[in-house]
């Protein structure tokens, strides 16, 4: 297995070289060269694993032999550990159709983690078996970035800087970012949104000499480890209703696409979807696209389901070299023209392709907020805003396979737009109850290039000075 990017002409690579590098040198992203496929008589032979079996056994064929077999089986294995819920991501029923997919029960409350904790694991290995260190960084609107910090705090081998909206984060995420000890994690408060952040750190890999000169990596969806590790979970949960016998539908709440591309990598390798169905909140840009085949950015607002909250969707790249069938002529103009004019219009064929295999919806703040009430009272669940865009925008889906929504977060993240909307006020879990009294370490930014660059540099150099 080989992967290619997307814009076409940055080099090939194999699985640990992509890892570490995170966006290709042309700007674009990686994808596997090949989807590797299951029959469904492969299918059925995986029912049953537990979460890590399945890991491992869907995951192999993506490291193309870079990594022996026990050696990774130890990494999924120790990731997965760190998971509160035996079953890794338990699927709940809600009503007679709508299942939830709890992705929460990770060390962070998102399902940040579940990709996480097995990236911190495979890019250390990587690095150790290399003698190398990285500097990462990530963009985040609120919980890749704690994610992140948990995953690789203290590795010896990388520094971590985290590049956080100031102000537009939920105070629980924050101090996910702000509140870590450790001496190679760096959270900085840049003065814009997630798009500004996200640009930022494309911008730093686009530099090639800074990119160089730091060793810069990428922890973001645009890094394919990331999207790799989140396609478990469609399996484990198709698996469990029945598939591939019973095809089932997924509804995602989407901001930057990499998990809901991940149902769309697992859906090329066999795993029957009915729909895939794209949850937004106000920023509505890709329900816009879908119905109008005009991908066109408008200001950012913020909404309760702050993560959400992104015009700029990276991974919607990876569809439209999938959806256009790998032109990368076509990707590139599309981007150029989301560079220069905030937007492109989506060819004909390429369009049906996604419409083929995409719905989407919106759920405004108000409908997010009923949805948490009404899902409490005709179910006794509590969800946190995210999901509940979610579940709102399945709601309205007419399919007639089983619906399973996407659980990203744990209410607690989110407890005051969850306390205002049900009455209940989520608290966090045990091993978190000292958090919102912990000293905070961040500094705050301006969205500026040199800046952040001159920042980085200083603290990564100081860092292998040892200083
Ligand atoms: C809780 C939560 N839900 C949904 C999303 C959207 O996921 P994606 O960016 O992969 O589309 C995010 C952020 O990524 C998130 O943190
Ligand atoms: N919603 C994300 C935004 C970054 O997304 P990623 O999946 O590309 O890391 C967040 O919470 O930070």
């Amino acid at each position: 297995m080989r992967y290619v990017s997307t814009r076409g002409s940055a080099p090939t690579l194999g699985f640990s070289d992509a890892v570490l590098s995170g966006l290709a040198r042309d700007g674009g992203l990686y994808v596997p060269d090949a989807w590797p496929e299951l029959s469904p008589a492969e299918l059925r032979a995986l029912r049953g694993l537990s979460y890590p079996e399945l890991a491992i056994r869907l995951l192999t064929p993506f490291l193309g032999g870079e990594i022996d077999r026990p050696t990774f089986g130890r990494i999924v294995r120790e990731a997965y550990a760190s998971f509160r819920h035996e079953a890794v991501c338990p699927l709940v029923q809600l009503d007679g159709r709508t299942f939830a997919l709890e992705l929460f029960h990770g060390p962070t409350l998102a399902f940040k983690d579940v990709a996480m904790q097995l990236l911190g694991r495979l890019m250390d290995h990587i690095l150790a078996e290399r003698g190398e260190r990285a500097t990462i960084a990530a963009a985040t609107s609120g919980d890749t970035g704690g994610a992140a910090i948990e995953a690789f705090a203290d590795r010896e081998r990388t520094d971590m800087f985290v590049l956080f909206p100031h102000g537009r984060v939920s105070p629980v995420q924050q101090r996910q970012m702000t509140t870590s000890t450790a001496a190679n994690v760096h959270a900085l408060s840049i003065e814009g949104n997630f798009d500004d952040c996200q640009g930022l750190v494309k911008d730093m890999f686009n530099d090639h000499r800074f990119r160089d000169g730091v060793s810069l990596s990428g922890v973001n969806s645009i890094n394919w480890a990331r999207i790799m590790a989140q396609i478990v979970y469609y399996f484990s949960s198709a698996l469990s209703l029945g598939s591939p016998d019973r095809p089932v539908s997924f509804t995602v709440p989407t901001g930057n696409f990499g998990d809901i591309f991940a149902g769309y990598a697992a859906k090329r390798m066999g795993l029957p979807i009915d729909r895939l169905v794209i949850a937004t909140n106000d920023n509505d840009i890709l329900a816009r696209t879908l119905s109008s085949g005009e991908y066109r950015t408008r200001g950012v607002v913020a909404t309760t389901s702050p993560s959400m909250d992104i015009q700029v969707s990276s991974n919607f790249e990876r569809l439209l070299f999938e959806a256009s069938g790998r032109d990368s002529g076509a990707v590139i103009r599309s981007m150029n023209g989301l560079k220069q004019s905030g937007g492109f219009t989506i060819d004909t064929p390429t369009l049906s392709a996604i419409r083929g295999d995409f719905d989407a919806g919106r759920a405004s703040m108000a409908e997010t907020a009923q949805t948490i009430g009404r899902t409490l009272k005709a179910s006794g669940y509590l969800l946190d805003p995210h999901t509940a865009t979610a579940v709102h925008v399945a709601s309205q889906q007419l399919t007639e396979s089983p619906m399973i929504v996407l659980a990203t977060a744990h209410p607690a993240k989110f407890p005051d737009a969850v306390k205002a909307a049900s009455g209940v006020f989520p608290a966090l879990p045990e091993w978190l109850s000292g958090l919102m009294d912990a000293e905070e370490r961040y500094t705050v930014l301006p969205s500026d290039l040199k800046m952040v660059e001159d920042h980085i540099s200083r603290h990564a150099r100081a860092a292998r000075q040892g200083v």
